[in-house]
């Protein structure tokens, strides 16, 4: 009889675990999420956007492949394993890649003592992932999506999780999320993004899109918005237009850090100067990672967006970066970055600079642009060449920022 009453519940169901709610209120309710992002969310950038106002951290995405066979990537992705770094990086959701589900359960099973949830990642778009047959390349293939779900739920202590991107069709992007939900994932993450919106095609996450899902899937599903973040404002803006849970930001974060802070909050907060913020993160790596060059590689790929508005005015320090390399030692990257940075900014407030952020001329149009002195941290406007509907906002924003170029952007927009 027992036994005839399991049968008729969900297989998800079966399994006595926390549910989505649940997690959400353990972890704090957190509203604003660091990404994952690979080579960028690494533990000292979590301490630093921690610090910064980020109440729930992802990891990088781990390749569950690679996780589950080599020591190596193993300590360069999840290092340092030291329980007094694990205490301050809470919360925390690892993100694992993959499409085969007995790596991804072992990877799982590798860090779900030290870690809040597991994250599946089905939204990365790159070609290493078309590569790999995983992420956004899963979209069309739900049995597998199911079974890694069925398997990580099943067998996993920690709840799992899982990022998406969305569908052109609202109602099979809706039919997915329910999918999803029903293998037993607790907190659905939904970056408002087509698999085609990548580099120069990135665009604009549709926040409308979100909405629907959480207007039409079950009442009490958490949802994390994701796409479109780039000032401090953005976040009460999102939380409120598409009714979600959390806000997660990616770019916006990486450029400033300050995102995730009170946008009523002193400028130094909401728009740090690049010296200050360089100091504090350099210190970290000290503190943190020592002489891991994995460490020193996301170090010299976070500098440069830092300082992305400086550089141009501070040519010879861009050429310091560029010189220098994962090998490099720390007190060289203090001598040539930190200490230069640190001068150049002094000498500019020797001058009394007009210190001020100002709303910007795309305010007309109900825009967000704000005009911040580029010795402080801001956003970073991408080109959106043909993508109806912004050219003018990018025609304005092209004519300010004579320094942005196509030709320089990461290719990592996962
Ligand atoms: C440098 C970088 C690395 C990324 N790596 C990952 C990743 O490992 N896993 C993932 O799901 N998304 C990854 N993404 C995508 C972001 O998590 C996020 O979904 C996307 O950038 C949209 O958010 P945004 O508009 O705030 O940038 C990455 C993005 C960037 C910029």
């Amino acid at each position: 009889m027992v036994w005839g009453h399991r049968l008729l519940v969900p297989r998800a169901a079966m399994v006595s675990k926390m549910t989505g709610r649940e997690l959400f209120k353990q972890m704090g309710c957190p509203r604003r999420v660091l990404a994952p992002m690979v080579d960028s969310s690494e533990l000292c950038w979590r301490i630093l956007s921690r610090a910064y106002g980020a109440t729930l951290c992802y990891t990088p995405m781990f390749h569950a492949k690679l996780f589950a066979t080599s020591e190596k990537y193993r300590r360069d992705m999840w290092c340092p394993l030291d329980g007094t770094v694990g205490v301050a990086d809470r919360p925390l959701i690892v993100q694992i890649c993959g499409n085969d589900p007995e790596y991804i359960l072992k990877t799982a099973e590798l860090v779900q003592d030290r870690c809040d949830a597991v994250d599946l990642n089905l939204g990365c778009p790159q070609g290493i992932a078309r590569k790999g047959h995983y992420g956004s390349f899963l979209m069309e293939e739900w049995e597998v999506i199911e079974k890694i779900i069925r398997t990580l739920h099943e067998k996993l202590t920690v709840p799992v999780t899982a990022k998406i991107r969305v569908f052109p069709d609202r109602e099979k992007t809706l039919q997915y999320a329910k999918m999803i939900l029903d293998a037993g994932v607790q907190i659905l993450t939904v970056h408002g993004r087509l698999r085609e919106q990548k580099g120069q095609k990135t665009g604009l996450a549709d926040w409308d899109v979100i909405r629907y899902l959480r207007d039409n899937l079950p009442a009490g599903t958490v949802m994390f918005a994701n796409g479109n973040v780039l000032y401090p404002g953005d976040i009460e803006r999102c939380l409120e237009y598409t009714g979600c849970d959390a806000v997660m930001s990616a770019e916006g974060n990486l450029y400033n850090p300050g995102v995730f802070s009170d946008p009523a909050g002193d400028k130094d907060r909401t728009f740090p100067r690049v010296d200050v913020l360089l100091r504090e993160f350099f210190e970290i790596v000290k503190l943190h990672a020592g002489d891991s060059p994995a460490s020193r590689k996301a170090m010299k790929s976070h500098f440069f967006k830092i300082l992305r508005p400086f550089l141009p005015h501070h040519t010879d320090i861009r050429s310091s970066i560029a010189s220098l390399s994962a090998h490099t030692t720390l007190d060289e990257w203090e001598r040539e970055v930190v200490v230069p940075v640190e001068r150049a900014v002094e000498a500019i407030y020797r001058t009394d600079p007009e210190d001020a952020i100002v709303d910007g001329p795309l305010e007309k149009w109900g825009g967000c642009y704000k005009s911040v002195p580029y010795w402080r941290c801001q956003p970073y406007f991408r080109r959106v060449d043909g993508v109806a509907g912004d050219k003018r906002v990018v025609a304005e924003l092209d004519a300010q920022d004579d320094t942005s170029s196509p030709a320089k952007r990461l290719k990592t927009d996962a």
